[in-house]
């Protein structure tokens, strides 16, 4: 594992971060939480790691870390960088599906990482405070309970915000509550799932799909809703609206 990056800080995150890591006792993990966990690399993701990191910094960049604890449950935490480019539901605040994919990540990446392949088959999120971007925030994952191949999670996402005197600590409001109910998957589908074991490395040479596959196929099917939305009789507010948005993309 590839230690916190240390140094010149240009963002919250990784100011954040290192404040984790001076306060550590070693370069390969941090604590928080008061639990030491150690960082899961991107590359240890595999194929999961896809369009939330596929973001880039302006939008969304996070790290994820895991706790090595046997002795109890594990949990894992999400230090996330929350960008302005596309961020936002409301205008000037982020948009709460963001918040809860962050939620969904830490959770199910945790039941990953203790054994459960499992699915997300239930997500509740409560949102207690409004945030606005650019925001630094760190999510709280932890197993609740297990009855057979239910897996119930929790995780809080907490805001990280600049003191007075220019550090940084975790605020004590939380963000937004979430609970999940993850579903071990079947062993007739666990054949389907690549895991990190098996997965396409950077530089690896199986195919993926790359960019160009996806404007093609969103370009398609942009067409044929556009087709069916625009043809004779259908004629609502929401028509013009489209219009105006897709004569503008
Ligand atoms: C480290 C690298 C990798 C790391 C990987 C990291 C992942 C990052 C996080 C991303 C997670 C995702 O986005 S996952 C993607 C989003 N989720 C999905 O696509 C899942 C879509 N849904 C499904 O495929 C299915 O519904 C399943 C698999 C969830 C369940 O189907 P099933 O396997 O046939 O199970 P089924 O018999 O229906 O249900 C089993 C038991 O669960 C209960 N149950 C099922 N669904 C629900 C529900 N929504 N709410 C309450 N209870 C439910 C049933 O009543 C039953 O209880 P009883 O009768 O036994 O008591």
């Amino acid at each position: 594992m590839s230690a916190p990056q240390v140094g010149v800080h240009e963002s919250r995150t990784d100011a954040y971060l290192a404040l984790l890591v001076n306060n550590s006792s070693s370069d390969n993990n941090i604590s928080t939480s008061s639990r030491t966990v150690r960082e899961v690399s991107y590359q240890d993701w595999g194929r999961s790691a896809n369009f939330t990191r596929a973001q880039g910094a302006e939008r969304l960049d996070y790290r994820l870390f895991v706790s090595d604890d046997e002795t109890e449950h594990p949990t894992a935490h999400i230090v996330a960088q929350i960008g302005t480019d596309g961020t936002e539901g409301v205008p000037g605040f982020v948009h709460g599906g963001l918040t809860s994919t962050l939620a969904d990540t830490a959770m199910g990446n945790l039941a990953w990482h203790a054994g459960y392949k499992a699915f997300t088959a239930n997500l509740n999120v409560d949102f207690r405070a409004p945030l606005s971007p650019p925001a630094c925030v760190v999510v709280d994952a932890k197993i609740e309970k297990t009855e057979g191949r239910k897996v119930y999670l929790s995780a809080d996402v907490f805001e990280v915000q600049e003191m007075q005197d220019g550090t940084l600590a975790r605020s004590n409001d939380v963000v937004a509550e979430a609970t999940s109910l993850f579903i071990v998957m079947d062993k007739a589908k666990e054949t389907a799932v690549t895991t990190p074991d098996t997965a396409p490395q950077n530089g690896a040479s199986t195919p993926r799909v790359t960019n160009d596959d996806i404007r093609d196929h969103t370009s398609t099917c942009v067409a044929s809703v556009r087709e069916t939305l625009f043809s004779p009789g259908w004629s609502t507010i929401e028509k013009d609206y489209l219009k105006t948005v897709w004569a503008s993309t």
